[in-house]
């Protein structure tokens, strides 16, 4: 399998996240990208490619102007107010506070265009982001190019991100990018299915309007996990979309046997859908380790994953998300690669 990585990644390094109450160091750092590109090689998966360079216009095709326009700016209008640390918000607008009108202000733009505190902004920051939707971008080429699959190695992730904002360690949906571009270069109907421990919000709002892209996410319950705002299994889309979105939440503490359950249920709701392409968001913090997760899968299992993903037998891109288990994060998401390719 092709593996689509760019080492632009380590220009983003946020110092620090707000979590459990404390500002602490950022869980999303360089080295879970270097650990997964250690272990592609390791065990020999293929030819490692950077990306491909296609513009703003397939990014916009997901994302709003202002938004993008918002996060290419912010490190310099962060810095000309005179700090030197990571750009964080500090101010929401929840329910009753207006969002019709747009600050100018760099504190008010973060907070309108942030859903929480873990998104820092640095100097690098936009590079980064940029280069790893380039790298989701080439994958689907090579997709459409008739390649059967191949690994999006991104960092930062992106299925936090909806069209106009970003949140937990995501900037722009990667996913939902690449996605977009297998549609506009011909696949009639797309699927995603989000493995990742959280539910990718804005992956489902950028999609759950529409019919011709399914997005499933097997994910830890919302009234006890991140994002806690949205998830719930009687959320499958609306409009045109109504039964093209299904979510699988689960408790804290699933184990394989569980979670296997949920998997099986989400991949005949792609079967069904017969897509073109499938767009895996791989997150792998469903570790029984993931130091901020609760599932309790084995390294084993995601083996088993890919096989239960190889067998549904379409064109597959596979999008890096999260898990922050540094030590284990290359031998869990190279393990679904390998259970994929032996289900081939
Ligand atoms: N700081 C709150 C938790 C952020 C979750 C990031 C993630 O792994 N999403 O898939
Ligand atoms: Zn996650």
């Amino acid at each position: 399998m092709l593996t689509i990585y760019s080492d632009s990644h380590r220009l983003h390094h946020g110092q620090a996240e707000l979590i459990d109450g404390e500002m602490r160091p950022c869980f999303e750092m360089p080295s879970r990208a270097d650990m997964v590109l250690a272990r592609v090689q390791a065990v020999g998966l293929g030819e490692v490619r950077p990306p491909q360079a296609f513009g703003l216009e397939p990014v916009l095709r997901v994302h709003d102007a202002g938004f993008v326009q918002f996060l290419q700016s912010a490190w310099q209008r962060w810095s000309a107010a005179g700090r030197s640390h990571d750009a964080l918000p500090l101010v929401w607008p929840v329910r009753r506070l207006r969002t019709d009108r747009i600050p100018q202000d760099i504190d008010g733009l973060l907070g309108y265009y942030a859903m929480d505190a873990g998104v820092p902004i640095t100097a690098g920051t936009w590079e980064a982001v940029w280069q790893s939707a380039q790298v989701a971008m080439t994958g689907a080429q090579l997709l459409q190019q008739g390649e059967r699959a191949a690994f999006a190695l991104c960092r930062p992730p992106g299925h936090h991100a909806a069209r106009d904002y970003m949140g937990g360690y995501c900037y722009l949906n990667n996913a939902a990018i690449a996605v977009q571009m297998l549609r506009d270069q011909g696949a009639e109907r797309v699927a995603v299915l989000d493995v990742d421990y959280h539910h990718g919000n804005g992956t489902q709002d950028i999609f759950y309007r529409r019919n011709d892209v399914l997005v499933a996410s097997i994910h830890g319950d919302p009234r006890v996990e991140y994002p806690y705002f949205l998830g719930y299994a009687d959320e499958i889309g609306a409009g045109e979309g109504e039964g093209y979105n299904a979510n699988f939440p689960l408790p804290h503490g699933t184990v394989w046997a569980a979670y296997q359950q949920a998997l099986q249920a989400a991949c005949e709701r792609v079967r069904q859908f017969a897509p073109d392409a499938l767009v895996v968001s791989l997150g792998v913090d469903t570790y029984q380790e993931d130091p901020i997760s609760q599932f309790k899968l084995s390294s084993p299992d995601y083996l088993r994953m890919g096989e239960h993903i190889g067998g549904l037998g379409c064109p597959t891109l596979f999008v890096m998300e999260g898990g922050y288990a540094v030590e284990e994060i290359g031998i869990n998401a190279v393990n679904v690669l390998q259970g994929f390719e032996s289900a081939q």
